[in-house]
C-alpha cells in the first residue's frame, strides 16, 4: 500500500491491555506514518521499537487523594504536556490516537491545546479516570463495552469493541510445542499481562485434583512468582508468558483468568468459557465491572478473590470439566459478545476523524 502523508501519534503504554489494541489498530493504518508515545520503562519499549519510532516521556497516575504527591504529579503532567506539544509540533502530526491510561492525559491535553483531533479508545466497562475527566476534550471516544457509554454522559461515544492481535483472526496455528494430547481436556490459567500471584497460589493447591482427573493445565504465571516450581505433574505446563495466545485459547476447554478487558475480548473471539477472578486492587475495581458483562451474558462464572477458597475453585473446575453441555452454552455466549472487526472499525473512525479535521483546516 502507498504511504499516505498522514502523520498520527499513537499514545499507548504500560500493559498488554493498553498496547495490543493500539498495535492492532495501527496495523490497520499501514499507509499512515505512525510514531508512538510511551514511557521509558514499560512494555512498549519491548513491543514497539521494531515497528514504530517510540518517543518516551515520564508520567504517573493520580490515586485519588490530594497532597504533596499530587502536586508532584501535576508538575510532572505539565512537563509532559509541554513535551508532547513539542513532539506533535516538530513531527507535524495531524492527530492523536490513544487507548487511555496515564499516557493519554498529556497526549489529549497537548493535542487539544494545538487544535489537533484526538480519538480515545476505552476498553473497560468502567471507564478509567482519565477517560472520564478528559473524554469531553477528545474528538471521538470509542468504547470496548457499550455499557460504558452511560458513564460518559458529556461525551459522544461509539461502541466498536476492543481490537485483538491479528493472530486471533487467523486460522489457529498448532500447539505442537506444548505436546498436549488431542483429546485431553485443557484448562488455561492466566493473570493478565503481568500474571497474578494470588490466583497462581490458589490454582497450584487446587490443580492436583484436575490433573489426576485427566485434565491438562497450561499456567501462565507472570514473572513475579517465586513459587513457580512448586507444582510438578506430567500434565502441568507453566510459563511466565506465552506469545501464541490465540492458538492456546482456541484449544482450551476453558480458562481461569483475571478480568482485564484485553483478555475478555480474546476469550470472546476464541469462544472460551471462563472462571473470572477480577483483580481486587485494579483501579476503582474496574475488572469487576468487566467480569459482570461476561457473567450477565452467561459466558463466565465470576468469583471474588476474597471469597474464593481452594475447595471452591477445585470443585467448580471439576464440575465444569464434567459438564460439556454447560461449557458449550458458555462458549456460545462468549462468542456472541465478540466484535471481530473491531480494529477495522476503530481504524475507520481514526481515518474519518483525521480526514474531516484536515479538510476543515485546509
Ligand atoms: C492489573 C490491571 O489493572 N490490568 C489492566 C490492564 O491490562 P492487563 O494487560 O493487565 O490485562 P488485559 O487482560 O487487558 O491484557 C492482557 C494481555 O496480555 C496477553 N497475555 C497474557 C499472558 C501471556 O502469557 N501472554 C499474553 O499474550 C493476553 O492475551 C492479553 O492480550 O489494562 C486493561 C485495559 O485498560 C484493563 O482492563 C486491566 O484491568
Amino acid at each position: 500500500m502507498a504511504l499516505s502523508s498522514t502523520r498520527l501519534l499513537v499514545a499507548a503504554s504500560g500493559t498488554g491491555g493498553h498496547l495490543f489494541p493500539a498495535i492492532a489498530t495501527a496495523e490497520q493504518l499501514s499507509d499512515y506514518q505512525i510514531e508512538w508515545l510511551g514511557v521509558p520503562d514499560r512494555l512498549e519499549t519491548q513491543l514497539v521499537p521494531q515497528k514504530y519510532l517510540l518517543h518516551t516521556i515520564r508520567v504517573g497516575g493520580f490515586q485519588g487523594r490530594l497532597g504533596l504527591g499530587s502536586v508532584r504529579l501535576m508538575t510532572q503532567l505539565m512537563r509532559a504536556v509541554f513535551q508532547v506539544r513539542q513532539i506533535l509540533q516538530q513531527g507535524k502530526f495531524q492527530g492523536v490516537f490513544t487507548t487511555g491510561g496515564y499516557i493519554s492525559a498529556p497526549a489529549i491535553i497537548a493535542a487539544r491545546s494545538l487544535g489537533l483531533p484526538t480519538i480515545l479508545h476505552e476498553s473497560n466497562a468502567l471507564p478509567g479516570k482519565v477517560t472520564r475527566w478528559l473524554s469531553p476534550w477528545c474528538t471521538t471516544v470509542a468504547l470496548g463495552f457499550d455499557t460504558a457509554s452511560s458513564l460518559l454522559p458529556r461525551t459522544d461515544s461509539i461502541c466498536v469493541g476492543t481490537p485483538v492481535r491479528s493472530q486471533f483472526l487467523q486460522a489457529a496455528s498448532d500447539l505442537q510445542e506444548l505436546a498436549i494430547p488431542q483429546e485431553a481436556p485443557l484448562v488455561v490459567v492466566m493473570g493478565g499481562s503481568q500474571g497474578a500471584v494470588a490466583v497462581n497460589q490458589l490454582v497450584r493447591q487446587a490443580a492436583p485434583a484436575w490433573l489426576d482427573a485427566g485434565a491438562w493445565l497450561v499456567h501462565l504465571t507472570g514473572d513475579n512468582d517465586p513459587e513457580v516450581d512448586q507444582l510438578s505433574h506430567p500434565h502441568y505446563i507453566h510459563r511466565p508468558f506465552y506469545d501464541n495466545m490465540a492458538a492456546l485459547l482456541q484449544r482450551a476447554d476453558f480458562a481461569i483468568s483475571r478480568a482485564g478487558a484485553g483478555t475478555l475480548t480474546e476469550l470472546a473471539v476464541t469462544r472460551t468459557p471462563a472462571i473470572l477472578i477480577p483483580y481486587p486492587f485494579a483501579a476503582e475495581d474496574h475488572q469487576t465491572y468487566n467480569a459482570a458483562v461476561f457473567a450477565a451474558a452467561g459466558a463466565a462464572l465470576v468469583s471474588r478473590q476474597s471469597d474464593l477458597t481452594v475447595t471452591d475453585l477445585r470443585d467448580r473446575v471439576l464440575t465444569l470439566l464434567n459438564d460439556r453441555e454447560r461449557l458449550a452454552q458458555m462458549a456460545q455466549a462468549a462468542g456472541d459478545l465478540a466484535i471481530t472487526d473491531s480494529a477495522e472499525r476503530l481504524a475507520k473512525l481514526v481515518r474519518e476523524v483525521v480526514q474531516i479535521h484536515s479538510t476543515k483546516s485546509n
